[in-house]
């Protein structure tokens, strides 16, 4: 174990890319949750947290990370990185549906990540969707995650509208944890969890803000799939914009998003091809290890 940790804190070429918005392209979506896998694992070594010093970690759900999840379990499995020192901070859950519910986003988190891994139990944060006093749950998230220094690394995934976390379009782009309304997009988007029945997707949800997650001091979000292009092209090539939220990415100063070739679809070839040659030497995910 200790020989692979220092193996991976000898990578120093992370810090290189402070302020620049990184775009890692990836021929599928098994090597873009490698790819993020080692680098979640490599961030949480180079660090080197300690019980007095933890790794504040923000986690995403959705099929999105799910690549990732399996990937990084392996790699606690296999002694490469440990989860004993990091906290994590989930970024939503739903309003009204029972913590156990199947599709509520503690269960999600349980059954395909934290029940895999050497994590304790009570370094595990997820928001509260059935807190008497929703506002004052999003008030103590805020306030939980600032005593602990911020947040180090903020995982995550896109709607296909844009959105991060649950920051539907016309979110502001300072917004804080809070109540937010779904989109019928994503209702209809997220019904393939609830028996493709609308009706049964909770109408509203507890999420981290735009705000909160770019505070955090690295960003790492992944975007897989055609249907995802859409956004991808609007948040690489479009302006900042609240319809989009994931654009303020662009203000981040660390912050990578990694795709998969099909999520490229809308982007002009000479975009494409700038982060592909910008990123050459980079792109053998097991080199990150
Ligand atoms: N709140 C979550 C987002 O955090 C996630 O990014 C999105 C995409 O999910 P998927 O990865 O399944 O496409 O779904 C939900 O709306």
């Amino acid at each position: 174990m200790k020989q692979s940790l220092n193996k991976t804190c000898r990578k120093g070429h992370i810090n290189k890319y402070k302020y620049t918005m990184r775009l890692i392209i990836q021929p599928n979506y098994e090597n873009v949750s490698r790819w993020a896998a080692n680098y979640v694992a490599a961030r949480i070594n180079e660090f080197n947290p300690t019980e007095e010093k933890p790794f504040i970690l923000g986690l995403p759900t959705g099929s999105s990370p799910l690549g990732m999840y399996r990937n990084l379990i392996d790699l606690n499995k296999k002694g490469v990185v440990s989860f004993k020192n990091v906290i994590t901070f989930n970024m939503d859950e739903y309003i009204g549906l029972p913590k156990d519910h199947p599709e509520s986003y503690h269960s999600f988190m349980w059954n395909n990540f934290f029940n895999h891994i050497d994590i304790k139990p009570e370094n595990v944060n997820i928001l509260n969707g059935n807190a008497e006093n929703p506002e004052e749950e999003c008030a103590r998230y805020e306030e939980k995650i600032k005593s602990l220094g911020g947040i180090d690394l903020f995982l995550g995934g896109i709607g296909p509208d844009g959105h991060i976390a649950f920051n539907e379009p016309g979110s502001a782009l300072t917004s804080r944890t809070r109540v937010k309304t779904l989109t019928h997009d994503t209702i209809i988007a997220n019904s393939r969890f609830f028996n493709n029945d609308v009706n049964l997707v909770p109408k509203t949800a507890l999420t981290v803000g735009v705000g909160t997650v770019m505070d955090a001091k690295s960003v790492l979000i992944i975007v897989n799939g055609h249907n995802k292009a859409r956004a991808l092209r609007h948040g690489v090539e479009g302006g900042i914009s609240q319809m989009w939220t994931i654009s303020t990415l662009q203000m981040h100063p660390k912050s990578i998003i990694v795709c998969d070739d099909a999520a490229t679809d809308e982007l002009k070839v000479g975009t494409y091809k700038y982060f592909l040659d910008i990123e050459k030497n980079n792109l053998d995910p097991d080199s990150l290890l």
